[in-house]
Protein backbone atom coordinates (compact mmCIF):
# COMPACT_ATOMS: atom_id res chain seq x y z
CA UNK A 1 0.00 0.00 0.00
CA UNK A 2 1.08 3.63 -0.83
CA UNK A 3 -0.41 6.31 1.50
CA UNK A 4 0.16 9.91 0.69
CA UNK A 5 -0.87 12.25 2.66
CA UNK A 6 -0.86 16.22 2.50
CA UNK A 7 1.95 15.56 -0.29
CA UNK A 8 3.15 19.00 -1.78
CA UNK A 9 6.40 20.04 -3.77
CA UNK A 10 7.19 23.41 -5.02
CA UNK A 11 9.87 24.22 -7.22
CA UNK A 12 10.62 27.96 -6.30
CA UNK A 13 6.99 29.28 -7.01
CA UNK A 14 5.84 26.70 -9.22
CA UNK A 15 3.45 24.50 -7.11
CA UNK A 16 4.11 20.93 -8.45
CA UNK A 17 2.05 19.36 -6.65
CA UNK A 18 -0.19 20.76 -3.87
CA UNK A 19 -1.74 18.88 -0.95
CA UNK A 20 -2.16 15.33 -2.60
CA UNK A 21 -3.39 13.22 -0.46
CA UNK A 22 -4.76 9.31 -1.15
CA UNK A 23 -3.80 5.77 -0.68
CA UNK A 24 -3.11 2.72 -3.75
CA UNK A 25 -4.49 -0.23 -2.79
CA UNK A 26 -2.96 -4.00 -3.25
CA UNK A 27 -5.16 -5.99 -5.41
CA UNK A 28 -5.58 -3.82 -8.36
CA UNK A 29 -4.03 -1.85 -10.81
CA UNK A 30 -4.60 1.95 -10.34
CA UNK A 31 -4.61 4.23 -13.26
CA UNK A 32 -2.60 7.72 -12.64
CA UNK A 33 -3.81 10.23 -15.03
CA UNK A 34 -3.25 13.89 -15.73
CA UNK A 35 -2.49 16.50 -18.17
CA UNK A 36 1.02 17.14 -19.16
CA UNK A 37 2.60 19.05 -16.38
CA UNK A 38 0.07 17.62 -13.71
CA UNK A 39 2.88 16.30 -11.55
CA UNK A 40 2.56 12.69 -12.12
CA UNK A 41 6.34 12.36 -11.98
CA UNK A 42 7.02 14.66 -9.04
CA UNK A 43 4.72 12.92 -7.08
CA UNK A 44 5.96 9.34 -8.33
CA UNK A 45 9.57 11.11 -7.49
CA UNK A 46 8.58 11.47 -4.25
CA UNK A 47 6.97 8.17 -3.29
CA UNK A 48 10.76 6.58 -4.62
CA UNK A 49 12.36 9.48 -2.51
CA UNK A 50 13.63 10.82 -5.13
CA UNK A 51 12.79 14.04 -4.52
CA UNK A 52 11.81 15.90 -1.46
CA UNK A 53 8.43 16.95 -0.43
CA UNK A 54 7.97 20.53 0.52
CA UNK A 55 5.45 19.23 2.94
CA UNK A 56 3.18 16.64 3.33
CA UNK A 57 4.46 12.86 3.51
CA UNK A 58 4.50 9.43 1.86
CA UNK A 59 4.84 5.59 2.86
CA UNK A 60 5.31 2.47 1.47
CA UNK A 61 3.54 -0.03 3.43
CA UNK A 62 3.83 2.21 6.69
CA UNK A 63 7.45 3.50 5.70
CA UNK A 64 9.42 5.95 4.08
CA UNK A 65 11.39 4.69 1.31
CA UNK A 66 14.42 6.19 2.93
CA UNK A 67 13.94 3.61 5.72
CA UNK A 68 13.89 0.63 3.67
CA UNK A 69 16.94 -1.54 3.61
CA UNK A 70 16.60 -3.10 0.81
CA UNK A 71 14.03 -1.35 -1.52
CA UNK A 72 13.61 -2.95 -4.63
CA UNK A 73 12.57 -5.91 -2.63
CA UNK A 74 9.43 -3.66 -1.56
CA UNK A 75 8.63 -1.48 -4.60
CA UNK A 76 9.90 -2.02 -7.79
CA UNK A 77 9.59 1.33 -10.49
CA UNK A 78 9.79 2.16 -13.91
CA UNK A 79 10.26 5.78 -14.25
CA UNK A 80 12.57 6.52 -16.86
CA UNK A 81 13.84 3.36 -19.41
CA UNK A 82 16.80 5.52 -20.42
CA UNK A 83 18.11 5.92 -17.26
CA UNK A 84 20.38 3.07 -17.02
CA UNK A 85 24.28 2.55 -18.03
CA UNK A 86 24.37 2.02 -21.52
CA UNK A 87 27.84 0.39 -21.99
CA UNK A 88 26.37 -2.50 -19.60
CA UNK A 89 24.84 -5.18 -20.75
CA UNK A 90 21.65 -6.18 -20.18
CA UNK A 91 22.54 -9.26 -17.58
CA UNK A 92 25.10 -6.74 -15.90
CA UNK A 93 23.00 -3.77 -15.66
CA UNK A 94 20.34 -5.78 -13.53
CA UNK A 95 23.02 -8.06 -11.91
CA UNK A 96 24.61 -4.70 -10.57
CA UNK A 97 20.94 -3.96 -9.37
CA UNK A 98 20.50 -7.37 -7.93
CA UNK A 99 23.74 -7.05 -6.19
CA UNK A 100 23.31 -3.54 -3.81
CA UNK A 101 19.79 -5.08 -3.39
CA UNK A 102 20.91 -8.16 -1.88
CA UNK A 103 18.72 -10.26 -4.21
CA UNK A 104 20.56 -13.71 -5.92
CA UNK A 105 21.92 -14.15 -9.19
CA UNK A 106 19.51 -16.52 -10.31
CA UNK A 107 16.47 -14.01 -10.37
CA UNK A 108 18.28 -11.67 -13.15
CA UNK A 109 17.74 -14.34 -15.91
CA UNK A 110 14.39 -15.79 -14.40
CA UNK A 111 13.40 -11.57 -14.55
CA UNK A 112 15.00 -11.74 -18.67
CA UNK A 113 13.09 -14.46 -19.17
CA UNK A 114 9.47 -12.68 -17.96
CA UNK A 115 10.39 -9.69 -20.29
CA UNK A 116 11.73 -11.25 -23.22
CA UNK A 117 14.95 -10.48 -23.45
CA UNK A 118 17.02 -13.88 -22.74
CA UNK A 119 18.13 -13.44 -26.00
CA UNK A 120 19.80 -10.40 -26.02
CA UNK A 121 21.04 -10.46 -22.20
CA UNK A 122 24.21 -10.29 -23.25
CA UNK A 123 24.02 -6.96 -25.42
CA UNK A 124 25.11 -3.97 -24.62
CA UNK A 125 21.68 -1.70 -23.23
CA UNK A 126 22.73 1.35 -25.48
CA UNK A 127 21.79 -0.54 -28.53
CA UNK A 128 18.40 -1.72 -27.59
CA UNK A 129 15.29 -0.17 -29.06
CA UNK A 130 12.70 2.26 -27.18
CA UNK A 131 10.23 -0.96 -26.73
CA UNK A 132 13.29 -3.57 -25.89
CA UNK A 133 14.65 -0.64 -23.38
CA UNK A 134 11.50 -0.26 -21.26
CA UNK A 135 11.35 -4.11 -21.52
CA UNK A 136 14.73 -3.77 -19.29
CA UNK A 137 13.29 -1.28 -17.15
CA UNK A 138 10.68 -3.59 -16.41
CA UNK A 139 12.67 -6.13 -15.20
CA UNK A 140 14.58 -3.78 -13.02
CA UNK A 141 11.22 -3.22 -11.10
CA UNK A 142 10.39 -6.71 -11.35
CA UNK A 143 14.26 -8.19 -9.68
CA UNK A 144 12.96 -8.07 -5.99
CA UNK A 145 9.88 -9.46 -6.33
CA UNK A 146 8.29 -6.32 -4.42
CA UNK A 147 4.76 -6.28 -3.27
CA UNK A 148 4.19 -2.67 -4.95
CA UNK A 149 5.14 -1.59 -8.38
CA UNK A 150 5.01 1.74 -10.03
CA UNK A 151 5.04 2.59 -13.75
CA UNK A 152 5.73 5.61 -15.45
CA UNK A 153 4.26 5.87 -18.90
CA UNK A 154 5.08 1.63 -19.34
CA UNK A 155 3.74 1.26 -22.86
CA UNK A 156 6.09 4.18 -23.77
CA UNK A 157 7.72 2.74 -27.57
CA UNK A 158 6.67 -0.80 -27.17
CA UNK A 159 4.36 -2.48 -30.31
CA UNK A 160 0.90 -3.85 -29.93
CA UNK A 161 2.37 -7.19 -28.92
CA UNK A 162 3.97 -5.00 -26.61
CA UNK A 163 1.68 -3.08 -24.96
CA UNK A 164 -1.04 -6.69 -24.84
CA UNK A 165 2.45 -8.21 -22.92
CA UNK A 166 2.62 -5.24 -20.05
CA UNK A 167 -1.24 -4.92 -19.27
CA UNK A 168 -1.65 -9.00 -19.24
CA UNK A 169 1.59 -8.58 -16.65
CA UNK A 170 0.07 -5.61 -14.36
CA UNK A 171 -3.35 -7.23 -14.53
CA UNK A 172 -1.18 -10.78 -13.37
CA UNK A 173 0.59 -8.75 -10.81
CA UNK A 174 -2.23 -7.21 -9.11
CA UNK A 175 -4.57 -10.29 -9.32
CA UNK A 176 -1.62 -12.19 -7.00
CA UNK A 177 -2.24 -9.16 -4.69
CA UNK A 178 0.16 -6.08 -5.35
CA UNK A 179 -0.22 -3.20 -5.44
CA UNK A 180 0.17 -1.47 -8.82
CA UNK A 181 0.51 2.07 -9.85
CA UNK A 182 0.33 3.06 -13.21
CA UNK A 183 0.74 6.26 -15.16
CA UNK A 184 -0.12 6.75 -19.34
CA UNK A 185 -1.24 8.87 -21.82
CA UNK A 186 -3.09 6.36 -23.34
CA UNK A 187 -6.37 6.54 -22.19
CA UNK A 188 -8.19 3.59 -24.51
CA UNK A 189 -5.23 1.34 -23.06
CA UNK A 190 -5.78 2.91 -19.51
CA UNK A 191 -9.65 2.05 -20.00
CA UNK A 192 -8.29 -1.64 -20.69
CA UNK A 193 -5.66 -1.76 -17.71
CA UNK A 194 -6.78 0.10 -14.83
CA UNK A 195 -9.41 -0.61 -11.84
CA UNK A 196 -9.06 1.92 -10.04
CA UNK A 197 -8.29 6.18 -11.17
CA UNK A 198 -6.46 8.77 -9.49
CA UNK A 199 -6.77 12.04 -11.88
CA UNK A 200 -4.63 14.96 -10.93
CA UNK A 201 -4.77 18.73 -12.64
CA UNK A 202 -2.19 21.23 -11.46
CA UNK A 203 -1.06 19.30 -8.93
CA UNK A 204 -4.33 18.86 -7.20
CA UNK A 205 -6.32 15.96 -6.56
CA UNK A 206 -9.32 15.61 -8.94
CA UNK A 207 -10.86 12.15 -8.89
CA UNK A 208 -10.03 9.13 -6.49
CA UNK A 209 -12.54 6.58 -7.61
CA UNK A 210 -13.45 3.28 -9.61
CA UNK A 211 -12.89 3.83 -13.36
CA UNK A 212 -16.77 2.50 -13.96
CA UNK A 213 -17.85 5.32 -11.20
CA UNK A 214 -14.99 7.97 -13.24
CA UNK A 215 -16.92 7.61 -16.66
CA UNK A 216 -20.36 7.23 -15.07
CA UNK A 217 -19.56 10.72 -13.26
CA UNK A 218 -17.43 12.75 -15.93
CA UNK A 219 -19.25 11.71 -19.11
CA UNK A 220 -22.68 11.73 -20.99
CA UNK A 221 -24.70 9.26 -22.26
CA UNK A 222 -26.33 9.90 -25.43
CA UNK A 223 -28.34 7.98 -27.88
CA UNK A 224 -27.36 8.20 -31.59
CA UNK A 225 -29.30 7.67 -34.76
CA UNK A 226 -29.60 7.61 -38.35
CA UNK A 227 -31.73 7.72 -40.43
CA UNK A 228 -32.84 8.40 -44.10
CA UNK A 229 -35.38 11.06 -42.76
CA UNK A 230 -33.15 12.65 -40.67
CA UNK A 231 -35.12 16.15 -40.80
CA UNK A 232 -38.16 14.36 -40.47
CA UNK A 233 -36.96 12.38 -37.53
CA UNK A 234 -35.55 15.75 -35.94
CA UNK A 235 -38.97 17.21 -36.13
CA UNK A 236 -40.57 14.69 -34.56
CA UNK A 237 -38.23 14.82 -31.54
CA UNK A 238 -38.23 18.43 -31.67
CA UNK A 239 -42.07 18.54 -31.33
CA UNK A 240 -41.85 16.23 -28.58
CA UNK A 241 -38.75 18.70 -26.60
CA UNK A 242 -36.21 16.35 -27.33
CA UNK A 243 -33.46 18.62 -29.36
CA UNK A 244 -31.26 16.18 -31.71
CA UNK A 245 -28.06 17.49 -32.90
CA UNK A 246 -26.09 17.05 -35.94
CA UNK A 247 -22.84 14.65 -35.43
CA UNK A 248 -21.62 14.60 -38.73
CA UNK A 249 -21.59 11.62 -40.87
CA UNK A 250 -25.45 11.60 -41.36
CA UNK A 251 -25.94 10.85 -37.62
CA UNK A 252 -27.87 12.83 -34.86
CA UNK A 253 -27.08 12.62 -31.02
CA UNK A 254 -30.29 13.01 -28.54
CA UNK A 255 -28.91 13.83 -24.96
CA UNK A 256 -31.41 13.31 -22.09
CA UNK A 257 -33.82 10.92 -23.62
CA UNK A 258 -33.59 6.82 -23.40
CA UNK A 259 -33.03 4.74 -26.79
CA UNK A 260 -36.64 3.20 -26.28
CA UNK A 261 -38.85 6.24 -25.95
CA UNK A 262 -36.96 7.72 -29.26
CA UNK A 263 -37.45 4.71 -31.06
CA UNK A 264 -41.27 4.67 -29.82
CA UNK A 265 -41.18 8.35 -31.45
CA UNK A 266 -40.32 7.41 -34.79
CA UNK A 267 -42.37 4.08 -34.72
CA UNK A 268 -45.50 6.31 -34.57
CA UNK A 269 -44.84 8.84 -36.93
CA UNK A 270 -43.64 5.72 -39.41
CA UNK A 271 -40.06 6.82 -39.54
CA UNK A 272 -37.20 4.53 -40.82
CA UNK A 273 -33.90 3.94 -38.82
CA UNK A 274 -30.94 2.61 -39.38
CA UNK A 275 -29.46 3.11 -36.12
CA UNK A 276 -30.60 3.62 -32.79
CA UNK A 277 -27.73 2.86 -30.22
CA UNK A 278 -27.41 4.66 -26.87
CA UNK A 279 -23.95 5.44 -26.26
CA UNK A 280 -21.87 5.93 -23.33
CA UNK A 281 -18.47 8.03 -23.84
CA UNK A 282 -15.09 6.96 -23.24
CA UNK A 283 -12.38 7.24 -20.60
CA UNK A 284 -10.71 9.77 -22.89
CA UNK A 285 -14.08 12.09 -22.89
CA UNK A 286 -14.42 11.43 -19.04
CA UNK A 287 -11.17 12.37 -18.41
CA UNK A 288 -11.08 15.67 -21.13
CA UNK A 289 -14.63 17.03 -19.46
CA UNK A 290 -12.80 16.33 -15.95
CA UNK A 291 -8.89 18.32 -16.59
CA UNK A 292 -10.41 21.05 -19.40
CA UNK A 293 -9.96 23.47 -16.83
CA UNK A 294 -6.29 22.23 -15.79
CA UNK A 295 -4.62 21.66 -18.74
CA UNK A 296 -1.38 23.88 -18.78
CA UNK A 297 -0.41 23.81 -22.12
CA UNK A 298 -2.70 24.54 -25.00
CA UNK A 299 -1.41 24.62 -28.16
CA UNK A 300 -2.60 27.80 -29.79
CA UNK A 301 -5.03 26.89 -32.37
CA UNK A 302 -8.53 28.14 -33.30
CA UNK A 303 -9.68 24.28 -33.17
CA UNK A 304 -8.24 23.06 -29.82
CA UNK A 305 -5.47 21.08 -28.05
CA UNK A 306 -3.05 19.26 -29.87
CA UNK A 307 -4.30 15.97 -31.48
CA UNK A 308 -2.51 14.20 -29.69
CA UNK A 309 -3.78 10.13 -28.81
CA UNK A 310 -6.75 11.73 -30.69
CA UNK A 311 -7.79 14.46 -28.30
CA UNK A 312 -7.93 16.95 -30.51
CA UNK A 313 -11.10 15.60 -32.27
CA UNK A 314 -12.76 14.49 -29.12
CA UNK A 315 -12.49 18.13 -28.36
CA UNK A 316 -14.04 19.31 -30.96
CA UNK A 317 -16.90 16.79 -30.66
CA UNK A 318 -17.63 18.52 -27.03
CA UNK A 319 -17.30 21.89 -28.53
CA UNK A 320 -19.95 21.50 -31.24
CA UNK A 321 -22.32 20.02 -28.24
CA UNK A 322 -21.70 22.31 -25.90
CA UNK A 323 -22.29 24.95 -28.52
CA UNK A 324 -25.91 22.84 -29.35
CA UNK A 325 -26.99 23.16 -25.75
CA UNK A 326 -26.19 26.31 -25.56
N1 LIG B 1 13.05 20.08 -11.37
C1 LIG B 1 12.08 20.94 -11.68
N2 LIG B 1 12.27 22.27 -11.59
C2 LIG B 1 11.29 23.14 -11.88
N3 LIG B 1 10.06 22.78 -12.27
C3 LIG B 1 9.79 21.47 -12.37
C4 LIG B 1 10.79 20.48 -12.09
N4 LIG B 1 10.24 19.25 -12.26
C5 LIG B 1 8.96 19.48 -12.67
N5 LIG B 1 8.71 20.80 -12.73
C6 LIG B 1 7.41 21.42 -13.08
O1 LIG B 1 6.42 20.84 -12.26
C7 LIG B 1 5.22 20.61 -12.99
C8 LIG B 1 4.85 19.13 -12.91
O2 LIG B 1 5.78 18.38 -13.70
P1 LIG B 1 5.71 16.79 -13.84
O3 LIG B 1 6.85 16.38 -14.72
O4 LIG B 1 5.64 16.18 -12.49
O5 LIG B 1 4.31 16.61 -14.58
P2 LIG B 1 3.73 15.32 -15.32
O6 LIG B 1 2.30 15.23 -14.91
O7 LIG B 1 4.58 14.13 -15.07
O8 LIG B 1 3.81 15.78 -16.83
P3 LIG B 1 3.95 14.90 -18.19
O9 LIG B 1 2.65 14.21 -18.36
O10 LIG B 1 4.16 15.98 -19.22
O11 LIG B 1 5.12 13.98 -18.03
C9 LIG B 1 5.47 21.10 -14.41
O12 LIG B 1 4.98 22.42 -14.53
C10 LIG B 1 6.99 21.08 -14.51
O13 LIG B 1 7.43 22.06 -15.42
Amino acid sequence: MIELEGLTKRFGEKVAVNHLTFTVRPGVVTGFLGPNGAGKSTTMRMMLGLDRPTAGDVRIDGRHYDQIRHPLKYIGALLDAKAMHGGRSAFNHLLCLAQSNGIPKSRVAEVLDTVGLTAVAKKKAKGFSLGMGQRLGIAGALLGDPQILMFDEPVNGLDPEGIHWIRNLMKGLAAQGRTVFVSSHLMSEMALTADHLVVIGQGRLLADTSMADFIRQNSRSYVRLRSPQQERLRDVLRQAGIPAVEAGNGTLEVDGARSEQVGELAAEHHLVLHELSPQQASLEEAFMQLTAESVEYHAHSETGPPDTNGWGEQWARQQRRTKAGS
